[in-house]
C-alpha cells in the first residue's frame, strides 16, 4: 500500500524550477509536439500515423472521452494498491511497455533506452520481434527486470521456434503473439513518405543474429544484407495461420501465450478454448485495420465473452492516467502504452520514457483515489457512466 502518485507529484513540483526551458513536459500532447519537432517527416508519421483515413485511431480516443468516472467521496483513500498479479508474477503497476519495433529511428538509445527506463521503473517492457537490437542485448541491459517478448509469427517456422527458445533462454517470462499484423496495412503517410524502416540501418536484429534465419541465406547478412532483408519481407509475416496452429506455440514454449490484437468477443471464446493463458483488446493503436471498433469498445463486450477465466490486458489509446483507469474499470487487468513512451524517446531517449511512464503511474495512482478508489484491483463499471446513456 503507498500513495506514490503524490511522492511522483511532489518531486516533480521540487525539481523543476518555473520557467526552465530544460524541463520535461507533462502532457502528452506537449509529449508529442516536442517530439514533432526532433524527428524528420519519415520516423515521426510511421510513429504517428495510422491505417487509411485513421479512422481507427480516432475512434480509439473518442471511446475514451466517451467514458465518464463518477467519483465517489468519504472512502479513506491515503493508503493505495497500484500492484497486479498476472500470470504467476507480480507487478508493481497495472500497465507495461507496448511491442514497438525498430526504435532506432526514433532515437539513438532505441530499444535499449526503452527498456532501461523500464527496468528502473519496474515496469514489464515488451521487446518487439522487429526490435533494432536482438532481444538478448535487450535482455543484458535489464537484469533481473520484468520483461516479455513479442513474437511476430514467421512464416518459417524454424524461425518461429528459435525465437521462442531464444526468448526463454534469456528471461522474458511471457510470449506476446501479435495476431493483427501478418501484413503490413495500407498506411498512407509512409506510402507518400517511401517510408518502411525495416529495409535501412540496423534493420531488425532479432532476425539478421538469428541462426535458423541465416541458415536459409547463401550468404551471411554482414556479406550480403539486402539478400537478408529480402528473405525478411518474405517470412516475416505469415497470413495463412488458424487457431489450429496454436498446438505450435504450445509445442514449443512452457511461458505463458498472450493473444494481441482481440477484438471480436468469439475470438476471445476461441482463445480461451485453444487454452492460451491471456488476451490484449488491441487494433494495435489504429495502424491496422481502418474503420475498425475503438480498442475500449470493444473491452466490455470482450471481458463479457471472457467472464473472469483468462486476464484481458488491453492496449490503444492510452494516454494519460485517466484512461488507464477507464479501461481497468471496463474490466483490462493491465494496459499497454505505445505510442507516448515512443514521444518520450524521441524527446529525452531513456529520461523521456521514464518521465512519460512515471507520469502516468502518478496520474493513475491519483486520479483512482480523487475517484474514491484503493486498489486498481477493486476498479468496476460502477464507478463509470457512458456519455450515451
Ligand atoms: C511505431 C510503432 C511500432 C509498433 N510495432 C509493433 C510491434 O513490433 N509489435 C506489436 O505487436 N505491436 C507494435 N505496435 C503496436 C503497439 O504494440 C500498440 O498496440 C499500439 O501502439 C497501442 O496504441 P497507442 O500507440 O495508441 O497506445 C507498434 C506501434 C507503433 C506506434
Ligand atoms: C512489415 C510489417 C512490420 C510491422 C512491425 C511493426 C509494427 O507492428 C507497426 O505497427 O509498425
Amino acid at each position: 500500500m503507498t500513495n506514490i502518485g503524490n511522492q511522483i507529484q511532489f518531486g516533480v513540483y521540487q525539481t523543476m524550477p518555473n520557467p526552465d526551458p530544460n524541463r520535461l513536459p507533462i502532457a502528452f500532447e506537449e509529449w508529442e509536439e516536442r517530439a514533432r519537432e526532433v524527428l524528420e517527416d519519415g520516423p515521426y508519421y510511421y510513429v504517428a500515423g495510422g491505417a487509411g483515413g485513421e479512422n481507427t485511431m480516432k475512434a480509439n480516443l473518442h471511446a475514451f472521452n466517451r467514458w465518464k468516472i463518477v467519483p465517489r467521496m468519504l472512502r479513506n483513500v491515503e493508503n493505495r494498491d497500484t500492484s497486479v498479479e498476472l500470470f504467476g508474477k507480480n507487478y508493481n503497476f497495472p500497465l507495461m511497455h507496448a511491442p514497438i519495433g525498430v526504435q532506432s529511428i526514433i532515437h539513438e538509445e532505441g530499444d535499449l533506452g526503452s527498456a532501461r527506463a523500464c527496468a528502473e521503473l519496474g515496469v514489464p517492457f515488451i521487446a518487439s520481434s522487429a526490435s533494432t537490437v536482438p532481444m538478448e542485448k535487450i535482455a543484458e541491459v535489464m537484469g533481473d527486470a520484468p520483461r516479455w517478448f513479442q513474437l511476430y509469427w514467421s512464416k518459417d517456422p524454424d524461425i518461429a521456434a528459435s525465437f521462442l527458445r531464444r526468448a526463454e533462454a534469456s528471461g522474458y517470462s511471457a510470449i506476446i503473439v501479435t495476431l493483427d499484423t501478418p501484413m503490413m496495412a495500407w498506411r498512407e503517410h509512409d506510402l507518400r513518405n517511401v517510408y518502411l524502416p525495416f529495409l535501412i540501418g540496423e534493420g531488425v536484429g532479432n532476425y539478421l543474429t538469428d541462426p535458423a534465419f541465416c541458415s536459409k541465406l547463401e550468404k551471411s547478412p554482414q556479406e550480403d544484407p539486402n539478400a537478408a532483408i529480402m528473405y525478411w519481407t518474405q517470412v516475416f509475416g505469415n497470413a495463412s495461420l488458424t487457431w489450429d496452429d496454436l498446438a505450435f506455440l504450445r509445442k514449443h514454449t512452457k511461458l505463458p501465450i498472450v493473444l494481441k490484437g482481440i477484438l471480436h468477443p468469439d475470438d476471445a471464446k476461441l482463445a480461451i478454448e485453444h487454452g492460451v493463458d491471456g488476451i490484449i483488446v488491441s487494433n494495435h493503436g489504429g495502424r491496422q485495420v481502418d474503420g475498425a471498433i475503438g480498442a475500449l469498445d470493444a473491452l466490455p463486450l470482450v471481458c463479457d465473452a471472457v467472464q473472469g477465466q483468462i486476464p484481458v490486458l488491453m492496449d490503444s489509446g492510452i494516454r494519460r492516467g485517466s484512461d488507464v483507469i477507464k479501461a481497468l474499470a471496463l474490466g483490462a487487468k493491465a494496459v499497454l502504452v505505445g505510442r507516448p513512451c515512443m514521444y518520450g524517446l524521441a524527446v529525452a531517449g531513456e529520461k523521456g520514457v521514464k518521465a512519460v511512464l512515471q507520469n502516468m503511474i502518478a496520474d493513475m495512482d491519483i486520479t483512482m483515489a480523487l475517484a474514491g478508489e484503493r486498489s486498481v484491483n477493486e476498479l468496476g463499471k460502477s464507478i463509470l457512466v457512458n456519455e450515451k446513456f
